[in-house]
């Protein structure tokens, strides 16, 4: 026993060196046989909150073709505690029937003879270690006094390592608040009033306060630049979960090959690059809601992975096996004709219906011209904020002339048609027909050639062939560049990686421009 103590002090030291589970266990693996005969050393953790059995580290002194312990969703809780609680360690030897715990732990049947012992601390953690004997030796209860006295370095070792991975959780979770506080204030121009809540998005509007009293999907659908992530967001902050995140992802913007590190996070190392543990979109939105913008671009394979988190409610991140269990609103909004998407084949039927649970729909500018007049003033005291001059209101004339255009970027170009408009009228008037004119977009968006949109419909081009005209015109102007102050993202006033998700998607090739 003598000897033992001395090994026993190494222990403490190696349980203590080291923070995370994983390597103490791997330390201890290797100064354990010269006492024991001892070649597998396995550490669970309990989460029973979660509902979970999470093998946190396995330690093979020799290497053997053994399949390594996979997480246990929903064990037998009362079994675990009833065992942690008698503090009792568990010898297995050859013939010996197997104890349920042993079943539990390490499956059935048992390959030789191995050793159980419950981890505890005071701060309520729980867990376990196993030993396999290494064959042909069997352990004997000499043996089992041993591991009595192993019970505790492991447990302050687990409870070290519990709280690291609590610390990580906080790191994220403190990392995800600042993002979404910074993409917020990106989006400045995101407003808190709903210009035409009583106007020509009354139907709307009362639509987004009936599903935002529930937990229902909710999908929107509008054209670019109607609205869809205010009313979204109209929809978070009605409802009980307020006071959790909400998140926006642009689908459309995501690299196919990185979907899943981004919707489900990845642990590090889990692929080239991967240097630091992330979590993904899904985690970050826990508590609150996840808006999925853009949701007709997913690929067919994102399709199947989406799927399968909102059938399941639970996902991995990439290169982890512990499940994750998140609660999260989903909100999907989209400028495709999804049903449409349907029936051709593109977009997947059961997803639909997973996403589609409440659909609103919402008008483009041209079909609520009654907002104009109010949009317009709201953007042109905006647009005098922003740029220190004095408040314009628009006159009739300035009215007429927009509410004589079709606005194919909706709301979203009203707002910087407004902007241009204050500029060019630099604080003495609101320079309408000016903005109107100088877009260095196709002649499709004069107005002269839409004062009158009902003779002009059947020779307008659709609004990708429009987009991508409009995207082409611009890269002209800035000579392909598109980020920075004098790209054409600045210019379009959309995130960058939106407008090379959009240029891909329509085929515009940038290098042409430079
Ligand atoms: N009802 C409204 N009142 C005032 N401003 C609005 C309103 N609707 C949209 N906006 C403004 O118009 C711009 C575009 O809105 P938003 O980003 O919600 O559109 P979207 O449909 O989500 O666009 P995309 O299809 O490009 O994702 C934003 O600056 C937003 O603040």
């Amino acid at each position: 026993m003598d000897q033992f103590r001395t090994l026993l002090l190494d222990v403490w030291r190696e349980a203590c060196r080291h923070i995370e589970i994983e390597r103490s266990t791997e330390t201890i693996a290797r100064i354990l046989p010269h006492r024991l005969p001892v070649d597998r050393l396995v550490v669970f953790a309990f989460d029973f909150t979660q509902g979970l059995a999470i093998p946190r580290a396995d330690s093979l002194t020799i290497p053997q073709d053994v399949a390594p312990p996979r997480t246990l969703r929903s064990p037998d809780r009362r079994l675990l505690e009833a065992w942690c609680r008698r503090h009792e360690v568990i010898l297995h030897r050859l013939g010996d029937q197997q104890h349920d715990v042993l079943r539990l732990l390490a499956g059935s049947p048992l390959d030789g003879s191995w050793l159980a012992a419950p981890l505890t601390s005071e701060h309520g953690y729980a867990g376990a270690l196993l030993l396999r004997a290494h064959p042909p030796a069997e352990f004997e209860p000499e043996h089992a006094r041993m591991v009595e006295l192993l019970i505790e370095p492991f447990s302050v070792a687990l409870e070290n390592d519990h709280r690291l991975h609590e610390l990580d959780a906080l790191r994220e979770a403190a990392e995800a608040d600042k993002r979404s506080a910074l993409s917020r204030l990106g989006r400045e121009d995101l407003v808190d009033t709903i210009v035409g809540d009583d106007g020509g998005l009354k139907a709307v509007m009362e639509r987004a306060a009936l599903v935002a009293r529930s937990d229902l999907p909710v999908l929107i659908l509008g054209e670019t630049g109607s609205g869809k992530e205010v009313i979204a967001r109209a929809i978070h902050e009605q409802c009980p979960r307020a006071k959790g995140p909400f998140i926006r992802v642009n689908c459309g913007a995501i690299p196919p090959e990185l979907i899943d590190s981004e919707l489900f996070g990845h642990e590090k190392g889990a692929f080239t690059g991967a240097t630091a543990s992330r979590r993904g979109w899904f985690e970050r939105a826990d508590e609150g809601t996840l808006l999925l913008d853009e949701i007709g671009e997913l690929t067919p394979a994102a399709q199947v992975r989406l799927l399968r988190v909102l059938q399941e409610g639970t996902f991995e991140r990439v290169g982890a096996e512990r499940p994750i269990h998140v609660n999260v609103r989903i909100i999907a909004a989209t400028h495709r004709d999804l049903p449409a998407m349907v029936q051709a084949g593109q977009f997947r039927e059961d997803l639909w219906y997973r996403v589609a649970g409440f659909p609103i729909v919402l008008p483009p500018l041209r079909e609520r011209k009654q907002d104009i007049p109010a949009l317009a003033t709201h953007f042109a005291e905006r647009a005098a904020r922003r740029f220190g001059l004095r408040t314009q209101s628009p006159t009739s004339t300035d009215l007429s002339l927009l509410t004589n255009y079709d606005w194919p970027g909706n709301i979203r170009e009203l707002a910087s048609v407004i902007d241009r408009a204050a500029i060019l009228g630099d604080g003495h008037r609101l320079a309408i027909a000016q903005a109107l004119g100088g877009v260095t977009s196709p002649d499709a968006t004069r107005p002269s050639q839409t004062l009158n949109p009902t003779a002009q419909r059947n020779t307008l081009a659709t609004l990708d062939e429009a987009t991508r005209q409009h995207i082409e015109a611009t890269l002209a102007a800035t000579h392909g560049r598109i980020e920075g102050e004098r790209g054409a993202a600045k210019l379009l006033d959309i995130n960058p990686h939106t407008l090379r998700a959009r240029m891909r998607k329509l085929g515009v090739d940038w290098a042409k421009y430079r």
